[in-house]
């Protein structure tokens, strides 16, 4: 019975092909521990490069666990076991410089944590901690990445004011707009839009429809609208294992796996 189990859940995680698509970022074996406790024991995934995967599941089932492992969140708290490929390098190694490897992979986190700042600042800070002070420059990659999260025609007269004075919904954009500016290849996004009215959260999903075509994203949700809306591919978390991942229409219209179906029907979780 196990291994009929174990067959099914191979068969269907197989249903992405990663040899028909440029992959930006895998995991192979990877498994996390708090303390004793293993939060994620089966979860092996590949993401394509210029694509929106959502990560869905019931409560605890280890999707944050998972996103935040994947540019080493979790370091301090978890014990990440397993591979983590980024470019033919195993980001998870302790040869890897975290910093650095951050750079890459970004992440916008579920409440929206502007610096208490200027707009401006908010972005210009980590530029100006990683050296770059020409002010032409500065200028020139702020104006960039508020017009990438969508947000450079509401605020390019009020760069100087503050970012908490901004709505929920431009503080979640600026955050974005912060992520991007160090220029990553992949956003890694934890349930970016759960704390925003309908009116933000649909903007904050235009956005990232926009960033798809620059970045590979990965995103927690709970909302299943969301993730039919906007993602190219999603994966069915449950009790730390990933049970479904398949493009996304597929998810929703023909699940392979019970489970899968009985959450999409909102039937637990
Ligand atoms: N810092 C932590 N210390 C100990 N256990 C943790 C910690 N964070 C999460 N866990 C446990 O790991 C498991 C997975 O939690 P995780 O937050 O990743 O799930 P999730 O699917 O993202 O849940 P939610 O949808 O509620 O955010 C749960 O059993 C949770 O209690």
């Amino acid at each position: 019975m196990q291994n009929e189990n174990m067959e099914t859940t191979q068969r269907n995680i197989m249903h992405f092909d990663p040899k028909a698509h440029e992959i930006a970022l895998s995991t192979e074996d990877l498994r996390v521990f708090y303390g004793q406790s293993e939060a994620i024991s089966e979860g092996d995934l590949q993401f394509e490069r210029y694509k929106i995967s959502s990560l869905i599941g019931p409560s605890g089932s280890g999707k944050s666990t998972f996103l935040r492992s994947l540019n080493r969140m979790n370091d301090r708290i978890a014990t990440v076991k397993g591979k983590i490929m980024y470019r033919g390098l195993d980001i998870n190694s302790d040869e890897v410089d975290v910093y650095e490897m951050r750079r890459h992979i970004g992440m916008v986190f579920q409440r929206p944590n502007p610096f208490a700042k200027s707009i401006y600042e908010n972005i210009a800070f980590a530029l100006r901690q990683r050296g770059l002070n020409d002010k032409h420059k500065l200028d020139e990659i702020v104006e960039t990445s508020l017009r990438q999260a969508a947000m450079w025609d509401q605020v390019k007269d009020d760069l100087n004011k503050s970012a908490l004075a901004l709505s929920g919904g431009q503080q979640q954009r600026l955050c974005i707009a912060r992520a991007i500016a160090v220029k990553p290849d992949i956003l890694l996004l934890d349930e970016p839009a759960s704390a925003l009215d309908p009116v933000s959260t649909s903007q904050v999903e235009d956005t990232l429809l926009e960033l798809k075509q620059n970045y590979t994203i990965i995103i927690v949700t709970h909302n299943m609208q969301q993730a039919s809306r906007i993602s190219d591919y999603t994966a069915f978390f449950n009790l730390g294992k990933v049970l479904e991942y398949a493009e996304t229409g597929d998810i929703f219209t023909n699940p392979k796996v019970d489970l899968t179906n009985d959450y999409i029907s909102g039937n637990f979780g």
